[in-house]
């Protein structure tokens, strides 16, 4: 295929309510989408894609003008120069720019939205996904109080998530997990989630939250503290996952082979796209890892993709695709919803959802075409 045209449509969607972790505390989704046109064997088709960087770069590095300067300046003028782009090469064409996995896995998405079309292929097929539908989790934020704490999680089960993962930062960790089990038992999926907001020394403290049966935690410590990982690790009984840690397969290699990581939280964006993804996966796999399918709030083409991505046999362990009405009020796409604990995978060409054209006005800030 070849690559004629892109536009980059930054929108930001309200949240229904205000989402904290440890290291921010956001009241709207703000991303961009990728629209890309190729002319194909089968005329000139358009592809889309979602970067997940955020409006600042406290996940990472990444943030959503960087992402859109980063693509118009250097990204799109490599992808203009190749003749035949495949969704397959898209890595290898923007290797020589360093970092970046966001801007990157957003290209790639819309290349692969496109190549489907030509084959009429789903994502779910064309990634070898093998269920119809994945169970859904869902990540709640800290809150005010333990009591609201409590609440919030007990309207999750009402509603049949597979799985909760609450936030945690120090200070706001033991006591609304110890009252969280208090309230719902032990015969629920629990885990949390630290966003690297600990060091080592608070290890005995982090020990204190095996007595709670968590399925894991989530990224305690830095992301450049593979090794400390491993060895709090060897203090702690609740599996260690990384999250922010894993920015490749190569990182996702280091971390299985130095005990840092039992779980791996797989993030398509944090590590420059869905083909690389799949390699985490294959490489957990293959290492006897559990891997599951993270998420970064994404708007229903994300969540759509990520459902095909999380059907492929390694993903034992629910992930945090929710349903649409999770995050937001109304979805750019078709609503993804959850259904006794589960969000079906789509199987029709492509992704298998489609960008309302009045949902994408009403939320867009700002569109930048940008043209070879
Ligand atoms: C669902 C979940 O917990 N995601 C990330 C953190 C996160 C949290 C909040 C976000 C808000 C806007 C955009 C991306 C965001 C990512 C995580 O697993 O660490
Ligand atoms: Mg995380």
């Amino acid at each position: 295929m070849k690559l004629v045209s892109i536009t980059l449509h930054q929108v930001s969607i309200p949240l229904v309510t205000p989402f904290e972790t440890s290291f921010m505390r956001e009241t709207e989704k703000d991303c961009y989408l990728v629209e890309a046109t190729f002319d194909t064997d089968r005329g000139r088709i358009t592809g889309w894609g979602e970067s997940v960087a955020m409006i600042s770069p406290l996940y990472s590095s990444e943030y959503v003008a960087a992402g859109i300067d980063v693509t118009r300046r250097w990204l799109a003028p490599i992808l203009f120069g190749v003749e035949d782009l495949t969704a397959e090469t898209v890595g290898w064409h923007l290797r020589h720019v360093i970092g970046h996995p966001m801007a990157k896995s957003a290209l790639e998405m819309a290349v692969i939205d496109a190549q489907l079309q030509v084959s009429g292929q789903s994502f779910k097929s064309y990634l070898g996904g093998v269920v119809d539908a994945v169970p859904s989790g869902v990540s709640v934020g800290i809150q005010d109080t333990v009591e609201e704490t409590v609440r919030v999680i007990g309207n999750y089960l009402d509603e049949g998530y597979a799985r909760i993962k609450l936030k945690i930062k120090p200070g706001k960790d033991i006591a609304p997990v110890a009252a969280v089990r208090k309230a719902f038992g032990d015969d629920f999926g629990f885990q949390v989630d630290a966003n690297a907001a600990y060091t080592l020394v608070d290890a005995a403290h982090l020990r204190r939250l095996d007595d709670y049966g968590l399925l894991l935690i989530e990224q305690p410590l830095g992301e450049a503290d593979i090794r400390q990982h491993a060895e709090l690790a060897k203090l702690m009984e609740t599996p260690m996952c990384l999250d922010e840690s894993i920015v490749s397969a190569e990182a996702a290699a280091d971390a299985i082979a130095l005990g840092a990581a039992a779980v791996i939280n797989i993030k398509p964006g944090r590590v420059g796209g869905y083909i690389e993804a799949k390699r985490i996966h294959d490489l957990s796999a293959a290492n006897g890892v559990a891997v599951w399918h993270g998420g970064m709030v994404e708007t229903g083409l994300g969540r759509a993709a990520n459902a095909a991505l999380a059907s492929l046999p390694g993903f034992t362990l629910p992930g945090d695709i929710s349903a649409s009405s999770r995050f937001f009020h109304e979805d750019i796409t078709e609503e993804i919803v959850m259904r006794d604990g589960m969000v079906d995978v789509p199987d029709t060409v492509g992704f298998g959802v489609t960008i309302d054209p009045g949902k994408l006005e009403r939320f867009r800030t700002e569109a930048i075409e940008i043209l070879p």
